[in-house]
Protein backbone atom coordinates (compact mmCIF):
# COMPACT_ATOMS: atom_id res chain seq x y z
CA UNK A 1 0.00 0.00 0.00
CA UNK A 2 1.72 3.02 -1.08
CA UNK A 3 0.36 6.90 -0.24
CA UNK A 4 0.99 9.00 -3.47
CA UNK A 5 -0.55 12.21 -2.04
CA UNK A 6 -1.10 13.30 1.23
CA UNK A 7 -5.22 11.43 1.15
CA UNK A 8 -4.71 9.13 -1.88
CA UNK A 9 -3.81 5.23 -1.08
CA UNK A 10 -2.88 2.71 -4.50
CA UNK A 11 -4.62 -0.32 -2.68
CA UNK A 12 -3.93 -2.23 -5.92
CA UNK A 13 -0.84 -3.92 -7.27
CA UNK A 14 1.49 -1.61 -7.99
CA UNK A 15 3.87 -2.24 -11.30
CA UNK A 16 5.28 -0.86 -14.73
CA UNK A 17 1.62 -0.72 -15.93
CA UNK A 18 0.52 1.37 -13.29
CA UNK A 19 3.44 3.71 -13.24
CA UNK A 20 2.49 4.28 -16.57
CA UNK A 21 -0.59 5.56 -15.96
CA UNK A 22 -0.99 6.80 -12.34
CA UNK A 23 1.48 9.49 -12.97
CA UNK A 24 1.85 11.65 -9.80
CA UNK A 25 -0.14 14.16 -11.70
CA UNK A 26 -3.16 11.69 -12.71
CA UNK A 27 -3.26 11.27 -8.96
CA UNK A 28 -3.54 14.79 -7.88
CA UNK A 29 -6.22 14.95 -10.83
CA UNK A 30 -7.99 12.15 -9.37
CA UNK A 31 -8.26 12.96 -6.00
CA UNK A 32 -9.26 16.87 -7.02
CA UNK A 33 -12.54 14.77 -9.23
CA UNK A 34 -13.01 12.67 -5.95
CA UNK A 35 -13.07 15.36 -3.44
CA UNK A 36 -15.12 17.75 -5.69
CA UNK A 37 -17.55 15.57 -6.81
CA UNK A 38 -18.09 12.31 -4.68
CA UNK A 39 -20.61 13.77 -2.25
CA UNK A 40 -22.59 14.96 -4.50
CA UNK A 41 -22.38 11.56 -6.64
CA UNK A 42 -23.41 9.53 -2.99
CA UNK A 43 -26.24 12.31 -2.78
CA UNK A 44 -27.48 11.37 -6.58
CA UNK A 45 -27.49 7.45 -5.07
CA UNK A 46 -29.45 8.11 -2.05
CA UNK A 47 -32.04 10.46 -4.15
CA UNK A 48 -32.39 6.70 -6.43
CA UNK A 49 -33.40 5.09 -3.39
CA UNK A 50 -36.12 7.60 -2.34
CA UNK A 51 -37.78 7.53 -5.99
CA UNK A 52 -37.70 3.83 -5.72
CA UNK A 53 -39.61 4.27 -2.14
CA UNK A 54 -42.06 6.38 -4.09
CA UNK A 55 -42.84 3.90 -6.57
CA UNK A 56 -42.89 0.99 -4.09
CA UNK A 57 -45.62 2.77 -2.46
CA UNK A 58 -47.49 2.88 -5.80
CA UNK A 59 -46.21 6.17 -7.16
CA UNK A 60 -46.21 6.35 -11.33
CA UNK A 61 -43.90 7.39 -13.29
CA UNK A 62 -44.18 10.92 -15.15
CA UNK A 63 -42.95 13.90 -17.61
CA UNK A 64 -41.57 16.06 -14.82
CA UNK A 65 -44.00 19.51 -13.72
CA UNK A 66 -40.54 21.36 -12.63
CA UNK A 67 -38.34 20.79 -16.64
CA UNK A 68 -41.86 21.53 -18.29
CA UNK A 69 -40.22 25.09 -19.58
CA UNK A 70 -37.33 22.86 -20.64
CA UNK A 71 -39.20 20.53 -22.62
CA UNK A 72 -41.33 23.34 -24.86
CA UNK A 73 -37.95 25.09 -25.23
CA UNK A 74 -36.77 26.14 -27.98
CA UNK A 75 -32.61 25.17 -27.89
CA UNK A 76 -30.33 22.40 -29.66
CA UNK A 77 -26.93 21.16 -28.81
CA UNK A 78 -23.82 22.34 -29.41
CA UNK A 79 -22.77 21.62 -33.21
CA UNK A 80 -21.08 17.96 -33.47
CA UNK A 81 -18.12 17.72 -34.42
CA UNK A 82 -16.62 16.51 -37.90
CA UNK A 83 -16.27 12.79 -36.42
CA UNK A 84 -19.08 12.40 -34.59
CA UNK A 85 -21.60 13.32 -37.91
CA UNK A 86 -21.74 9.67 -39.35
CA UNK A 87 -22.10 7.07 -36.81
CA UNK A 88 -23.90 4.79 -39.04
CA UNK A 89 -22.49 1.87 -37.27
CA UNK A 90 -20.75 1.54 -34.08
CA UNK A 91 -18.68 -1.37 -33.03
CA UNK A 92 -18.65 -1.90 -28.91
CA UNK A 93 -16.25 -4.38 -27.38
CA UNK A 94 -14.33 -4.61 -23.47
CA UNK A 95 -10.59 -3.06 -23.20
CA UNK A 96 -8.69 -6.53 -23.86
CA UNK A 97 -5.82 -4.96 -26.09
CA UNK A 98 -6.34 -7.43 -28.94
CA UNK A 99 -10.09 -6.50 -29.13
CA UNK A 100 -9.21 -2.96 -29.34
CA UNK A 101 -6.82 -3.32 -32.29
CA UNK A 102 -9.62 -5.61 -33.64
CA UNK A 103 -12.74 -3.18 -33.18
CA UNK A 104 -10.88 -0.08 -34.46
CA UNK A 105 -9.82 -2.00 -37.63
CA UNK A 106 -13.31 -3.46 -38.21
CA UNK A 107 -14.37 -1.02 -40.23
CA UNK A 108 -17.03 0.44 -37.98
CA UNK A 109 -17.16 3.92 -37.94
CA UNK A 110 -16.76 4.27 -34.32
CA UNK A 111 -15.90 2.29 -31.47
CA UNK A 112 -16.94 2.04 -27.83
CA UNK A 113 -14.45 0.55 -25.67
CA UNK A 114 -15.88 -0.31 -22.26
CA UNK A 115 -14.78 -0.10 -19.17
CA UNK A 116 -18.41 -1.03 -17.91
CA UNK A 117 -20.79 -3.67 -18.53
CA UNK A 118 -18.69 -5.44 -20.86
CA UNK A 119 -15.26 -5.41 -18.52
CA UNK A 120 -15.24 -7.11 -15.58
CA UNK A 121 -13.42 -4.21 -13.12
CA UNK A 122 -10.34 -6.41 -12.09
CA UNK A 123 -7.43 -3.83 -11.23
CA UNK A 124 -5.42 -5.36 -14.03
CA UNK A 125 -8.54 -4.67 -16.49
CA UNK A 126 -8.90 -1.38 -15.53
CA UNK A 127 -5.23 -0.43 -15.42
CA UNK A 128 -4.43 -2.76 -18.67
CA UNK A 129 -7.51 -1.36 -20.44
CA UNK A 130 -6.63 2.51 -19.95
CA UNK A 131 -3.12 1.56 -21.13
CA UNK A 132 -4.85 0.11 -24.45
CA UNK A 133 -6.72 3.25 -24.66
CA UNK A 134 -3.39 5.57 -24.65
CA UNK A 135 -0.97 2.99 -27.11
CA UNK A 136 -4.05 2.61 -29.26
CA UNK A 137 -4.78 6.77 -29.49
CA UNK A 138 -0.94 7.24 -30.19
CA UNK A 139 -1.21 4.21 -32.84
CA UNK A 140 1.75 2.65 -30.84
CA UNK A 141 -0.73 0.09 -29.92
CA UNK A 142 0.41 -4.03 -31.21
CA UNK A 143 -0.14 -7.47 -29.80
CA UNK A 144 1.14 -11.22 -29.97
CA UNK A 145 -0.94 -13.84 -29.66
CA UNK A 146 1.29 -16.05 -27.24
CA UNK A 147 -0.45 -19.50 -28.65
CA UNK A 148 -0.25 -18.85 -32.19
CA UNK A 149 2.28 -15.84 -32.24
CA UNK A 150 -0.04 -14.15 -34.51
CA UNK A 151 0.86 -9.90 -34.47
CA UNK A 152 -2.28 -7.20 -34.61
CA UNK A 153 -1.56 -3.97 -35.78
CA UNK A 154 -3.66 -0.91 -36.76
CA UNK A 155 -4.88 -0.80 -39.99
CA UNK A 156 -3.73 3.12 -41.64
CA UNK A 157 -7.43 4.54 -41.67
CA UNK A 158 -9.71 3.33 -38.22
CA UNK A 159 -12.43 3.93 -36.09
CA UNK A 160 -13.43 6.81 -33.67
CA UNK A 161 -12.81 5.80 -30.18
CA UNK A 162 -14.77 6.64 -27.51
CA UNK A 163 -14.94 4.95 -23.62
CA UNK A 164 -17.84 3.83 -21.69
CA UNK A 165 -16.74 5.29 -18.14
CA UNK A 166 -18.39 2.63 -15.40
CA UNK A 167 -21.82 4.49 -14.06
CA UNK A 168 -22.00 6.37 -11.03
CA UNK A 169 -23.00 3.50 -8.64
CA UNK A 170 -19.98 1.32 -9.41
CA UNK A 171 -16.73 2.06 -6.93
CA UNK A 172 -12.86 1.77 -8.02
CA UNK A 173 -11.68 0.00 -4.29
CA UNK A 174 -8.13 -0.05 -5.72
CA UNK A 175 -7.63 3.58 -4.63
CA UNK A 176 -9.04 5.42 -1.97
CA UNK A 177 -8.93 9.45 -0.84
CA UNK A 178 -9.12 9.97 2.39
CA UNK A 179 -9.93 6.39 3.60
CA UNK A 180 -12.83 6.04 1.13
CA UNK A 181 -12.65 4.23 -2.52
CA UNK A 182 -12.85 6.37 -5.35
CA UNK A 183 -15.96 6.37 -7.89
CA UNK A 184 -15.35 4.04 -10.47
CA UNK A 185 -17.02 6.69 -13.21
CA UNK A 186 -14.74 9.03 -12.42
CA UNK A 187 -11.62 6.97 -12.25
CA UNK A 188 -11.90 5.74 -15.69
CA UNK A 189 -12.74 9.34 -16.84
CA UNK A 190 -10.37 11.06 -15.11
CA UNK A 191 -7.88 8.75 -16.51
CA UNK A 192 -8.53 8.68 -19.63
CA UNK A 193 -9.13 12.35 -19.95
CA UNK A 194 -6.04 13.20 -17.61
CA UNK A 195 -3.60 11.27 -20.51
CA UNK A 196 -5.56 11.46 -23.95
CA UNK A 197 -8.11 14.80 -23.97
CA UNK A 198 -5.07 17.15 -25.35
CA UNK A 199 -3.71 14.32 -27.86
CA UNK A 200 -7.07 13.07 -29.39
CA UNK A 201 -7.58 16.65 -29.94
CA UNK A 202 -4.02 17.07 -31.85
CA UNK A 203 -4.78 14.21 -33.88
CA UNK A 204 -8.04 15.88 -35.00
CA UNK A 205 -10.93 13.86 -32.78
CA UNK A 206 -11.26 14.79 -29.04
CA UNK A 207 -12.28 12.83 -25.93
CA UNK A 208 -15.67 10.86 -26.54
CA UNK A 209 -17.61 9.13 -23.99
CA UNK A 210 -20.79 7.24 -23.46
CA UNK A 211 -22.55 7.35 -20.22
CA UNK A 212 -24.43 4.52 -18.80
CA UNK A 213 -27.37 3.77 -16.22
CA UNK A 214 -28.20 7.70 -15.59
CA UNK A 215 -31.51 8.13 -13.94
CA UNK A 216 -32.03 11.60 -13.50
CA UNK A 217 -31.77 14.85 -15.24
CA UNK A 218 -29.35 15.92 -12.41
CA UNK A 219 -27.04 12.82 -12.70
CA UNK A 220 -26.58 14.23 -16.23
CA UNK A 221 -25.62 17.56 -14.54
CA UNK A 222 -23.60 16.00 -12.23
CA UNK A 223 -21.57 14.76 -15.21
CA UNK A 224 -21.43 18.23 -17.14
CA UNK A 225 -19.97 19.59 -14.08
CA UNK A 226 -17.41 17.31 -14.26
CA UNK A 227 -16.45 18.17 -17.87
CA UNK A 228 -16.34 21.51 -17.15
CA UNK A 229 -14.06 21.17 -14.08
CA UNK A 230 -11.90 18.83 -16.24
CA UNK A 231 -11.16 21.19 -18.80
CA UNK A 232 -10.72 24.10 -16.84
CA UNK A 233 -8.18 22.07 -14.81
CA UNK A 234 -5.79 20.84 -17.38
CA UNK A 235 -6.15 23.81 -19.46
CA UNK A 236 -8.60 21.87 -22.26
CA UNK A 237 -11.03 24.41 -24.18
CA UNK A 238 -14.75 23.72 -23.32
CA UNK A 239 -17.13 22.05 -25.13
CA UNK A 240 -13.99 19.53 -26.66
CA UNK A 241 -15.69 16.48 -24.59
CA UNK A 242 -18.62 14.92 -26.59
CA UNK A 243 -20.75 12.58 -24.66
CA UNK A 244 -23.82 10.04 -25.67
CA UNK A 245 -26.37 9.31 -22.82
CA UNK A 246 -27.56 5.60 -22.82
CA UNK A 247 -31.18 5.99 -22.32
CA UNK A 248 -31.24 2.80 -20.44
CA UNK A 249 -33.17 3.37 -17.11
CA UNK A 250 -36.97 3.53 -17.37
CA UNK A 251 -37.09 6.79 -15.44
CA UNK A 252 -34.57 8.43 -17.99
CA UNK A 253 -37.18 7.74 -20.93
CA UNK A 254 -38.90 10.40 -18.83
CA UNK A 255 -36.40 12.75 -19.00
CA UNK A 256 -34.23 12.85 -22.63
CA UNK A 257 -34.63 16.35 -23.45
CA UNK A 258 -33.65 17.36 -19.76
CA UNK A 259 -30.42 15.16 -19.89
CA UNK A 260 -29.61 16.44 -23.36
CA UNK A 261 -30.23 20.27 -22.03
CA UNK A 262 -27.53 19.52 -19.17
CA UNK A 263 -25.29 18.78 -21.22
CA UNK A 264 -26.09 20.37 -24.04
CA UNK A 265 -22.46 22.13 -24.67
CA UNK A 266 -21.21 18.50 -24.17
CA UNK A 267 -23.54 16.49 -25.73
CA UNK A 268 -23.42 13.87 -28.75
CA UNK A 269 -27.01 12.26 -28.48
CA UNK A 270 -28.55 9.30 -26.75
CA UNK A 271 -28.19 5.50 -27.55
CA UNK A 272 -31.05 3.28 -26.72
CA UNK A 273 -29.32 1.08 -24.13
CA UNK A 274 -32.06 -2.01 -24.18
CA UNK A 275 -30.86 -4.81 -22.50
CA UNK A 276 -30.19 -2.20 -19.49
CA UNK A 277 -33.45 -0.84 -20.01
CA UNK A 278 -35.70 -3.78 -19.85
CA UNK A 279 -33.16 -4.77 -16.26
CA UNK A 280 -34.54 -1.18 -15.27
CA UNK A 281 -37.96 -1.42 -15.88
CA UNK A 282 -38.31 -4.65 -13.98
CA UNK A 283 -36.19 -3.34 -11.15
CA UNK A 284 -37.91 0.23 -10.65
CA UNK A 285 -41.58 -1.69 -10.94
CA UNK A 286 -40.92 -4.77 -9.41
CA UNK A 287 -43.21 -3.88 -6.84
CA UNK A 288 -46.07 -2.37 -8.75
CA UNK A 289 -48.67 -5.11 -8.96
CA UNK A 290 -49.82 -4.79 -12.30
CA UNK A 291 -46.35 -5.11 -13.64
CA UNK A 292 -44.47 -8.44 -14.41
CA UNK A 293 -42.66 -9.27 -17.82
CA UNK A 294 -43.09 -12.70 -19.60
CA UNK A 295 -39.85 -14.54 -20.89
CA UNK A 296 -36.97 -12.37 -21.88
CA UNK A 297 -37.17 -14.30 -24.99
CA UNK A 298 -41.10 -12.85 -25.79
CA UNK A 299 -39.59 -9.32 -24.89
CA UNK A 300 -38.14 -7.73 -28.08
CA UNK A 301 -38.04 -4.47 -29.51
CA UNK A 302 -41.20 -4.63 -31.22
CA UNK A 303 -42.87 -4.71 -27.93
CA UNK A 304 -44.73 -1.48 -27.13
CA UNK A 305 -42.95 0.08 -24.43
CA UNK A 306 -39.76 -0.63 -26.19
CA UNK A 307 -40.89 1.05 -29.23
CA UNK A 308 -42.09 3.31 -27.39
CA UNK A 309 -39.13 4.36 -25.82
CA UNK A 310 -36.55 4.03 -28.76
CA UNK A 311 -39.36 6.00 -31.15
CA UNK A 312 -39.15 8.93 -28.12
CA UNK A 313 -35.53 8.62 -28.35
CA UNK A 314 -35.38 9.51 -32.20
CA UNK A 315 -37.71 12.14 -32.05
CA UNK A 316 -36.29 14.39 -29.03
CA UNK A 317 -32.83 13.66 -30.21
CA UNK A 318 -33.53 15.07 -34.05
CA UNK A 319 -35.80 17.84 -31.88
CA UNK A 320 -32.47 19.27 -30.75
CA UNK A 321 -30.08 18.44 -33.78
CA UNK A 322 -28.70 15.59 -31.50
CA UNK A 323 -28.01 12.04 -32.96
CA UNK A 324 -30.21 9.51 -31.73
CA UNK A 325 -28.37 5.88 -31.99
CA UNK A 326 -29.76 2.29 -31.44
CA UNK A 327 -29.14 -0.67 -29.91
CA UNK A 328 -27.34 -4.25 -29.86
CA UNK A 329 -29.14 -7.37 -30.93
CA UNK A 330 -27.15 -10.07 -29.17
CA UNK A 331 -26.63 -12.45 -31.91
CA UNK A 332 -22.75 -13.43 -33.23
CA UNK A 333 -21.76 -15.56 -35.85
CA UNK A 334 -22.27 -18.94 -35.28
CA UNK A 335 -18.82 -21.30 -35.88
CA UNK A 336 -19.47 -24.41 -38.23
CA UNK A 337 -23.64 -24.37 -39.09
CA UNK A 338 -24.32 -22.11 -42.43
CA UNK A 339 -27.83 -22.15 -41.47
CA UNK A 340 -28.08 -21.14 -38.25
CA UNK A 341 -25.24 -18.45 -38.84
CA UNK A 342 -27.42 -17.42 -42.02
CA UNK A 343 -30.22 -17.13 -39.54
CA UNK A 344 -28.36 -14.93 -36.75
CA UNK A 345 -27.28 -12.70 -39.40
CA UNK A 346 -31.07 -12.42 -40.72
CA UNK A 347 -32.04 -11.47 -37.41
CA UNK A 348 -29.19 -8.63 -37.03
CA UNK A 349 -30.40 -7.55 -40.56
CA UNK A 350 -34.16 -6.77 -39.19
CA UNK A 351 -33.11 -5.45 -36.51
CA UNK A 352 -30.99 -2.31 -38.04
CA UNK A 353 -33.25 -1.88 -40.74
CA UNK A 354 -35.80 -1.40 -38.16
CA UNK A 355 -33.83 1.01 -36.66
CA UNK A 356 -32.93 2.74 -39.37
CA UNK A 357 -36.05 2.99 -41.69
CA UNK A 358 -37.18 4.59 -37.56
CA UNK A 359 -34.73 7.54 -37.92
CA UNK A 360 -32.15 6.20 -35.90
CA UNK A 361 -28.59 7.95 -37.19
CA UNK A 362 -26.63 4.40 -36.31
CA UNK A 363 -26.17 1.55 -34.30
CA UNK A 364 -24.39 -0.64 -32.31
CA UNK A 365 -22.91 -4.55 -33.63
CA UNK A 366 -20.98 -6.49 -30.80
CA UNK A 367 -18.56 -8.53 -33.39
CA UNK A 368 -16.67 -7.48 -36.07
CA UNK A 369 -18.49 -10.15 -38.98
CA UNK A 370 -21.86 -8.15 -38.31
CA UNK A 371 -20.13 -4.59 -38.78
CA UNK A 372 -20.92 -5.11 -42.66
CA UNK A 373 -24.48 -6.35 -41.98
CA UNK A 374 -25.04 -3.55 -40.29
CA UNK A 375 -23.16 -0.51 -42.61
CA UNK A 376 -25.29 -2.65 -45.64
CA UNK A 377 -28.87 -1.92 -44.01
CA UNK A 378 -27.63 2.05 -43.14
CA UNK A 379 -26.18 2.55 -46.12
CA UNK A 380 -29.19 1.75 -48.45
CA UNK A 381 -31.66 3.58 -45.51
CA UNK A 382 -29.82 6.58 -44.70
CA UNK A 383 -27.79 8.24 -47.94
CA UNK A 384 -26.92 11.35 -46.04
CA UNK A 385 -24.18 11.43 -42.66
CA UNK A 386 -27.25 11.13 -40.61
CA UNK A 387 -31.07 11.77 -40.64
CA UNK A 388 -31.40 14.54 -38.11
CA UNK A 389 -33.11 16.65 -40.54
CA UNK A 390 -36.01 13.98 -40.29
CA UNK A 391 -37.73 15.41 -37.59
CA UNK A 392 -40.19 12.54 -36.83
CA UNK A 393 -43.27 15.20 -35.32
CA UNK A 394 -45.74 12.08 -36.31
CA UNK A 395 -44.57 10.19 -33.05
CA UNK A 396 -46.39 10.71 -30.41
CA UNK A 397 -45.81 8.98 -27.05
CA UNK A 398 -47.48 9.33 -23.64
CA UNK A 399 -46.60 8.23 -20.01
CA UNK A 400 -48.53 5.54 -20.39
CA UNK A 401 -47.19 4.62 -23.36
CA UNK A 402 -43.34 4.07 -22.33
CA UNK A 403 -44.30 1.56 -19.04
CA UNK A 404 -47.51 -0.41 -21.33
CA UNK A 405 -46.55 -4.02 -19.98
CA UNK A 406 -45.47 -6.29 -22.20
CA UNK A 407 -48.19 -9.60 -22.37
CA UNK A 408 -46.81 -12.86 -23.19
CA UNK A 409 -46.23 -16.13 -20.86
CA UNK A 410 -43.84 -17.59 -18.48
CA UNK A 411 -42.59 -20.60 -19.33
CA UNK A 412 -40.21 -23.26 -17.50
CA UNK A 413 -37.71 -23.01 -20.20
CA UNK A 414 -37.50 -19.24 -19.80
CA UNK A 415 -37.07 -19.62 -16.04
CA UNK A 416 -34.84 -22.56 -16.49
CA UNK A 417 -32.78 -20.07 -19.41
CA UNK A 418 -32.55 -17.16 -16.85
CA UNK A 419 -31.04 -19.51 -14.40
CA UNK A 420 -28.24 -21.00 -16.47
CA UNK A 421 -27.47 -17.79 -18.20
CA UNK A 422 -27.18 -15.34 -15.11
CA UNK A 423 -25.00 -18.24 -13.53
CA UNK A 424 -22.64 -18.65 -17.09
CA UNK A 425 -22.44 -15.06 -17.36
CA UNK A 426 -21.59 -14.64 -13.71
CA UNK A 427 -18.60 -16.97 -13.83
CA UNK A 428 -17.49 -16.00 -16.81
CA UNK A 429 -17.38 -12.17 -14.86
CA UNK A 430 -15.89 -13.60 -11.97
CA UNK A 431 -13.21 -15.51 -14.42
CA UNK A 432 -12.46 -11.86 -15.36
CA UNK A 433 -14.57 -11.98 -18.58
CA UNK A 434 -16.93 -9.08 -18.46
CA UNK A 435 -18.46 -10.05 -22.17
CA UNK A 436 -18.84 -13.41 -23.16
CA UNK A 437 -20.70 -15.93 -26.10
CA UNK A 438 -23.22 -18.22 -24.35
CA UNK A 439 -25.66 -20.09 -26.30
CA UNK A 440 -24.42 -18.59 -29.64
CA UNK A 441 -25.09 -14.63 -28.47
CA UNK A 442 -23.26 -11.91 -26.96
CA UNK A 443 -24.48 -11.39 -23.29
CA UNK A 444 -22.68 -9.24 -21.09
CA UNK A 445 -23.65 -8.07 -17.23
CA UNK A 446 -27.21 -6.37 -18.32
CA UNK A 447 -28.22 -10.20 -19.59
CA UNK A 448 -27.61 -11.48 -16.09
CA UNK A 449 -28.90 -8.27 -14.38
CA UNK A 450 -32.51 -9.32 -16.57
CA UNK A 451 -32.29 -13.18 -15.91
CA UNK A 452 -31.65 -12.25 -11.79
CA UNK A 453 -34.11 -9.30 -11.60
CA UNK A 454 -37.02 -11.43 -13.70
CA UNK A 455 -36.37 -14.53 -11.00
CA UNK A 456 -36.56 -12.55 -8.39
CA UNK A 457 -39.86 -10.60 -9.35
CA UNK A 458 -41.60 -13.86 -10.27
CA UNK A 459 -40.83 -15.31 -6.96
CA UNK A 460 -42.52 -12.56 -5.40
CA UNK A 461 -45.29 -11.62 -7.47
CA UNK A 462 -48.91 -13.37 -7.32
CA UNK A 463 -48.61 -13.94 -11.12
CA UNK A 464 -44.87 -15.21 -11.34
CA UNK A 465 -46.67 -18.62 -12.09
CA UNK A 466 -45.53 -20.77 -14.59
CA UNK A 467 -47.86 -21.53 -18.00
CA UNK A 468 -49.13 -24.86 -16.49
CA UNK A 469 -50.01 -22.89 -13.33
CA UNK A 470 -47.39 -24.24 -11.04
CA UNK A 471 -46.23 -20.91 -8.81
CA UNK A 472 -42.55 -19.77 -9.37
CA UNK A 473 -41.34 -20.23 -5.46
CA UNK A 474 -37.56 -19.59 -4.09
CA UNK A 475 -37.95 -23.59 -3.75
CA UNK A 476 -38.76 -24.05 -7.29
CA UNK A 477 -35.97 -22.02 -8.50
CA UNK A 478 -33.54 -23.52 -5.89
CA UNK A 479 -34.67 -26.91 -7.75
CA UNK A 480 -33.99 -25.58 -11.42
CA UNK A 481 -30.72 -23.84 -10.48
CA UNK A 482 -29.26 -27.74 -9.20
CA UNK A 483 -30.46 -29.29 -12.46
CA UNK A 484 -28.85 -26.43 -14.31
CA UNK A 485 -25.91 -26.44 -12.95
CA UNK A 486 -25.92 -30.34 -13.30
CA UNK A 487 -26.12 -29.60 -17.16
CA UNK A 488 -23.42 -27.12 -16.96
CA UNK A 489 -21.31 -29.33 -15.31
CA UNK A 490 -22.04 -32.21 -18.00
CA UNK A 491 -21.17 -29.49 -20.80
CA UNK A 492 -18.60 -28.15 -19.83
CA UNK A 493 -16.97 -31.47 -18.32
CA UNK A 494 -15.74 -31.70 -14.11
CA UNK A 495 -12.18 -29.55 -14.55
CA UNK A 496 -13.88 -26.88 -16.09
CA UNK A 497 -16.83 -26.38 -14.02
CA UNK A 498 -14.72 -26.51 -10.96
CA UNK A 499 -12.60 -24.67 -11.95
CA UNK A 500 -14.81 -22.44 -13.75
CA UNK A 501 -16.44 -20.54 -10.76
CA UNK A 502 -19.58 -21.74 -11.55
CA UNK A 503 -20.59 -22.69 -7.70
CA UNK A 504 -19.53 -19.17 -6.61
CA UNK A 505 -21.55 -17.72 -9.13
CA UNK A 506 -24.44 -19.82 -8.09
CA UNK A 507 -24.06 -18.06 -4.57
CA UNK A 508 -24.69 -14.80 -5.88
CA UNK A 509 -27.42 -16.11 -8.01
CA UNK A 510 -29.05 -17.92 -5.16
CA UNK A 511 -28.44 -14.38 -3.22
CA UNK A 512 -29.76 -12.04 -5.83
CA UNK A 513 -32.90 -14.06 -6.26
CA UNK A 514 -33.90 -15.52 -2.95
CA UNK A 515 -32.79 -12.45 -0.60
CA UNK A 516 -36.19 -10.37 0.12
CA UNK A 517 -34.11 -7.22 -0.31
CA UNK A 518 -33.74 -6.78 -3.69
CA UNK A 519 -29.94 -5.90 -4.81
CA UNK A 520 -29.74 -2.99 -6.83
CA UNK A 521 -26.90 -3.66 -9.15
CA UNK A 522 -25.50 -7.81 -8.99
CA UNK A 523 -21.54 -6.04 -9.74
CA UNK A 524 -21.86 -3.89 -6.35
CA UNK A 525 -21.63 -7.56 -3.96
CA UNK A 526 -19.72 -9.49 -7.12
CA UNK A 527 -17.00 -7.02 -7.04
CA UNK A 528 -16.40 -8.50 -3.45
CA UNK A 529 -15.63 -11.68 -5.33
CA UNK A 530 -14.04 -10.48 -7.73
CA UNK A 531 -10.01 -11.24 -6.80
CA UNK A 532 -7.13 -10.45 -9.24
CA UNK A 533 -7.06 -12.70 -12.26
CA UNK A 534 -5.19 -11.76 -14.98
CA UNK A 535 -6.07 -12.24 -19.30
CA UNK A 536 -3.07 -12.24 -21.20
CA UNK A 537 -5.39 -10.62 -24.00
CA UNK A 538 -5.72 -7.23 -22.24
CA UNK A 539 -2.17 -7.20 -21.44
CA UNK A 540 0.82 -5.77 -23.79
CA UNK A 541 3.46 -8.22 -25.65
C1 LIG B 1 -25.79 -4.58 -23.58
C2 LIG B 1 -24.53 -3.93 -23.88
O1 LIG B 1 -24.00 -3.22 -23.10
S1 LIG B 1 -23.78 -4.31 -25.33
C3 LIG B 1 -22.19 -3.57 -25.26
C4 LIG B 1 -21.24 -4.28 -24.41
N1 LIG B 1 -20.90 -5.59 -24.89
C5 LIG B 1 -19.89 -5.79 -25.74
O2 LIG B 1 -19.26 -4.85 -26.12
C6 LIG B 1 -19.57 -7.19 -26.18
C7 LIG B 1 -18.81 -7.19 -27.48
N2 LIG B 1 -18.53 -8.50 -28.01
C8 LIG B 1 -17.59 -9.32 -27.49
O3 LIG B 1 -16.99 -9.01 -26.50
C9 LIG B 1 -17.27 -10.58 -28.24
O4 LIG B 1 -17.88 -10.58 -29.50
C10 LIG B 1 -17.68 -11.90 -27.53
C11 LIG B 1 -16.96 -12.01 -26.20
C12 LIG B 1 -19.18 -11.94 -27.30
C13 LIG B 1 -17.28 -13.07 -28.42
O5 LIG B 1 -15.90 -12.98 -28.66
P1 LIG B 1 -15.09 -14.23 -29.24
O6 LIG B 1 -15.43 -15.45 -28.45
O7 LIG B 1 -13.66 -13.84 -29.31
O8 LIG B 1 -15.72 -14.38 -30.67
P2 LIG B 1 -15.07 -14.98 -31.96
O9 LIG B 1 -14.21 -16.16 -31.66
O10 LIG B 1 -16.17 -15.18 -32.94
O11 LIG B 1 -14.16 -13.79 -32.47
C14 LIG B 1 -13.54 -13.81 -33.73
C15 LIG B 1 -12.58 -12.66 -33.78
O12 LIG B 1 -13.30 -11.45 -33.65
C16 LIG B 1 -12.78 -10.68 -32.57
N3 LIG B 1 -13.91 -10.02 -31.92
C17 LIG B 1 -15.08 -10.55 -31.52
N4 LIG B 1 -15.87 -9.60 -31.00
C18 LIG B 1 -15.17 -8.45 -31.05
C19 LIG B 1 -15.45 -7.12 -30.67
N5 LIG B 1 -16.62 -6.78 -30.15
N6 LIG B 1 -14.50 -6.20 -30.86
C20 LIG B 1 -13.33 -6.52 -31.41
N7 LIG B 1 -12.99 -7.77 -31.81
C21 LIG B 1 -13.91 -8.72 -31.63
C22 LIG B 1 -12.13 -11.67 -31.64
O13 LIG B 1 -11.15 -11.02 -30.90
C23 LIG B 1 -11.57 -12.67 -32.63
O14 LIG B 1 -10.36 -12.13 -33.13
P3 LIG B 1 -9.19 -13.09 -33.73
O15 LIG B 1 -9.80 -13.89 -34.83
O16 LIG B 1 -8.18 -12.12 -34.20
O17 LIG B 1 -8.74 -13.94 -32.59
O1 LIG C 1 -25.79 -0.91 -22.63
C1 LIG C 1 -26.53 -1.31 -23.47
C2 LIG C 1 -27.69 -2.12 -23.24
O2 LIG C 1 -28.35 -2.54 -24.21
O3 LIG C 1 -27.99 -2.35 -22.06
Amino acid sequence: MTQLTTSLEIKGLQDEATERVLTPEALQFLEGLHRTFNERRKELLKAREERQQQLDAGGKLDFLEETKAIREGDWTVAELPKDLQDRRVEITGPVDRKMVINALNSGAKLFMACFEDATAPTWHNMIHGQINMYDAIRKTISFTQSETGKTYQLNEEVAVLQIRPRGWHLLEKHVEVDGEPMSGGLFDFGLYFFHNAKELLARGSGPYFYLPKLEHYLEARLWNDVFRYAQETLGVPQGSIRATVLIETIPAAFQMDEILYELREHSAGLNCGRWDYIFSYIKRLRNQPDVILPDRSQVTMTSPFMRAYTLLAIKTCHKRNAPAMGGMAAQIPIKGDEEANAAAFDKVREDKRREVTDGHDGTWVAHPALVAVALEEFNEYMTEPNQIARKRDDVEVTAEGLVEVPTGSITENGLRVNCSVGVQYIASWLRGNGAAPINHLMEDAATAEISRTQVWQWIRHPEGKLEDGRKITGELVDQVLEEELQKLQQQFGKDVYDTGRFEEAAGLFRRLVLNDDFIEFLTVPGYDQLEEVTDHESTES
